[in-house]
């Protein structure tokens, strides 16, 4: 639990500081441990979860080994050096700037043969290196060994064998970090002679120094590597002469050149794992063999049970009837937050905070501003910490158990084919699912997508449909009131998912999605993981809210000095009215502006004042739901997509939402629907 009292660094934001203090980088493939060893060393926290793509941002902190503070970098997994999505591409451009003292290139243990090429790559690429061979526990209930000291020598690095999340070997990897000293380790991948005279020639052409030798920089170009490419543009190398070796060199192959390089690599690793690894299945006593062997099987059938669409969806639906509505909508909508907002602070907290101020602060005008209505801590504080982070933090403890399992990759699985209708492949389950946690961090994740199309989609649904955790509590919250109401809520807006993402489908032009994903073991969430996690987010979160929703307390109150604020609410009691709802829900639509999540509070508030019927309470929370993304999410979205895209979503989603409500507000009051 020392984690809590860490600097949490999984935010939005990629921080290129330098600092002047040697630096360790943490490298390898997605989901192999890598953000946990950066937690052990570092005085920060990064996100660890059972699936890949989990860290999208380069996360930093400081760690003192041996005695010695260094800089912790942890990157997103990365599966070669020839990046094929945007989060593998922050890890290579970090790698084309960094002059580290080492690099930690940590792999999955049971996975030898399919992670050692990009040790090879990075000896190629001639940086400071270490191999950790980590998952050690996995690797070895599944009977393999492997002889630690015999690969060191094949591949001439340091090698340390560690189980990371039992702090296992890590003592041994802080003494090897301390008395490394980098020797240049031999490359002894053979490519074919084609190949590697083509090599030879590009790296003759280079006459900058690079972060990875001239030969590693040399293959990238060979495969036409966009960041390499861009490296030694800036360097006015002779592209021209290099493009020529590279057309001359694909005319001599008949298969690509990044094909005929991986295969000639892998065969290499095949050579150095078989004279390294054993595997035996049937290792151990009998007993412990046979119960092992169970232990599989056991697995591979929830893993069925979980994928095949007669037994995943119902589990689906129990996931979120527990987890959602009983856990998020019941327990922390209905009692956490009753007792929260109305008890703790309507009756205790905010009558003391209003009169000690009010006798300390005689001016109305900073009253109002203080302790009115709209007033910072009467409004902005008490939804924070009354009604959004109970909401949150119960929701992020379901999510954590959730993405701790291993279930989001089996569920990218089971929804794989509806998600093609949309454009998307089952990868996108990852960030569509994280969107209802929050659609800021989920926007980022769409960087594990493979194509530009298939993105855009992702973003575009996220920023229209999917409610972020605190406005979907206290809307699980409200329309527990009728579980028909629930049903129309959501029937509409999955209705609304699906039918957008099709016609964008259809309009956005750009390959069809290919569908990959590793399938990590199912595992037992780890209780100290899920509460840190939790902890961090919640944190992030309300760093993130808190100052918003006190500027829109600021700005309520400029705006009622000066008058402009009813016209606003004025101006947005319109699409209210077209809608159904009384004039005065405008207020709502514009506290929406900020963020959903605080419009969602705003309707919260007319609820418990009973001035909504039950039509107008679901048609609210359905236009709320599709309204505007929050500030936050909008940049986010500018970050990764671009202005004009953003722009357009936006421009699309705020008359878009206004007529579905208006749709659903017709066909329910037509056929008289009473909820
Ligand atoms: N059994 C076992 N599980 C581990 C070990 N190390 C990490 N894990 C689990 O592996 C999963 C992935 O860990 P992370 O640290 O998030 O992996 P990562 O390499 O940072 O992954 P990305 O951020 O996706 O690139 C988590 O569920 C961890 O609990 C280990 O030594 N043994
Ligand atoms: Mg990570």
């Amino acid at each position: 639990m020392l984690h809590i009292l860490k600097k949490q660094s999984c935010c939005c934001v990629e921080d290129d500081t330098h600092s002047d203090l040697d630096r360790i980088i943490l490298v390898g493939n997605p989901n192999v441990g890598k953000s946990v060893i950066f937690n052990h060393f570092s005085d920060s926290y990064a996100v660890v979860s059972n699936y890949p793509g989990t860290t999208v941002a380069v996360s930093k902190g400081k760690g003192l080994i041996g005695g010695k503070e260094y800089e912790i970098v942890d990157t997103p997994g990365m599966y070669s050096l020839q990046p094929i999505t945007d989060e593998e591409r922050v890890s290579q451009k970090y790698l084309f700037n960094s002059k580290p003292f080492v690099y930690l290139h940590v792999v999955d243990a049971k996975n030898l043969q399919r992670m050692l090429p990009l040790t090879l790559q990075l000896i190629e690429a001639r940086v400071p290196l270490i191999l950790v061979l980590n998952m050690m526990d996995e690797a070895s209930v599944r009977g393999i060994r492997i002889n630690e000291s015999k690969l060191e020598k094949k591949l001439g690095i340091p090698v340390i064998c560690t189980t990371s999340i039992k702090g296992e070997g890590l003592d041994r990897l802080e003494d090897t970090i301390s008395s490394y000293s980098y020797q240049p380790a031999e490359n002894n991948v053979k490519y074919s002679r084609g190949i590697d005279h083509a090599i030879g020639m590009i790296s003759s052409l280079l006459g900058s120094e690079y972060a990875i030798s001239k030969e590693a920089v040399a293959e990238l170009l060979l495969l036409n590597d966009v960041v390499a490419l861009e490296e030694v543009k800036k360097n006015n190398e002779d592209i021209e002469a290099i493009g020529k070796v590279t057309e001359g060199t694909e005319k001599e192959y008949s298969d690509p050149l990044n094909y005929v390089m991986t295969i000639e690599r892998q065969e290499y690793v095949n050579e150095i794992v078989s004279s390294v690894m054993t595997e035996n299945p049937m290792a151990g006593t009998g007993q412990e063999s046979m119960r092992k062997e169970s232990g599989h099987s056991f697995s591979e059938r929830i893993d069925k049970l979980l994928i095949q669409p007669l037994t995943g969806i119902p589990i689906l639906l129990l996931v979120l009837y527990f987890g959602l509505y009983k856990f998020v909508g019941g327990f922390a909508a209905g009692t956490v937050v009753d007792y929260l907002e109305s008890t703790l602070f309507g009756e205790h907290i905010n009558p003391w905070v209003i009169e000690t101020f009010n006798s300390f602060v005689p001016y109305p005008v900073v009253q109002d501003l203080f302790v009115g209505e709209y007033g910072i801590f009467t409004q902005a504080v008490t939804y924070a910490i009354a009604l959004i982070m109970p909401l949150v933090g119960a929701f992020f403890i379901v999510f954590s158990i959730i993405e701790d399992t291993g279930y989001l990759p089996r569920l990218a699985m089971l929804i794989d084919r509806a998600f093609k209708k949309m454009g998307m492949s089952g990868r996108a389950v990852i960030p569509m699912v994280l969107g209802f946690g929050c659609a800021t961090m989920a926007t980022m994740v769409t960087r594990t997508l493979e194509t530009k199309r298939e993105k855009v989609i992702a973003s575009m649904l996220l920023a229209l449909a999917i409610p972020c955790s605190a406005q979907l509590g206290v809307i699980l919250g409200i329309l527990s009131f009728s579980s028909k109401a629930l049903a129309i809520w959501a029937v509409v807006i999955g209705f609304e998912l699906m039918l957008i993402g099709y016609l964008s489908s259809l309009v956005i032009p750009g390959e069809k999605p290919s569908f990959f994903i590793e399938m990590p073991p199912l595992r037992l969430p780890k209780l100290s993981n899920v509460l840190v996690k939790t902890y961090s987010r919640m944190q992030w979160y309300f760093f993130e809210v808190l100052p918003l929703f006190v500027i829109a307390s600021v700005l309520i109150w400029i705006g009622r000095l000066t008058g402009l604020f009813d016209i606003a609410v004025r101006i947005m009691g319109y699409p209210s009215q077209w809608i159904g709802l009384p004039a005065e829900a405008g207020l709502m639509f514009f506290y929406g502006f900020f963020r959903r999540d605080f419009g969602a509070a705003g309707l919260f508030d007319m609820y418990n004042a009973g001035m909504l019927t039950g039509v107008n309470i679901v048609v609210a929370s359905i236009t709320l739901t599709l309204f505007m993304p929050c500030i936050a999410q909008f940049l986010v979205t500018v970050k990764e997509r671009g202005i004009k895209t953003a722009v357009a979503m936006a421009t699309f989603i705020f008359p878009s939402a206004f007529a579905v409500g208006f749709i659903v507000n017709y066909l329910l009051t037509t056929f008289g629907v009473v909820l």
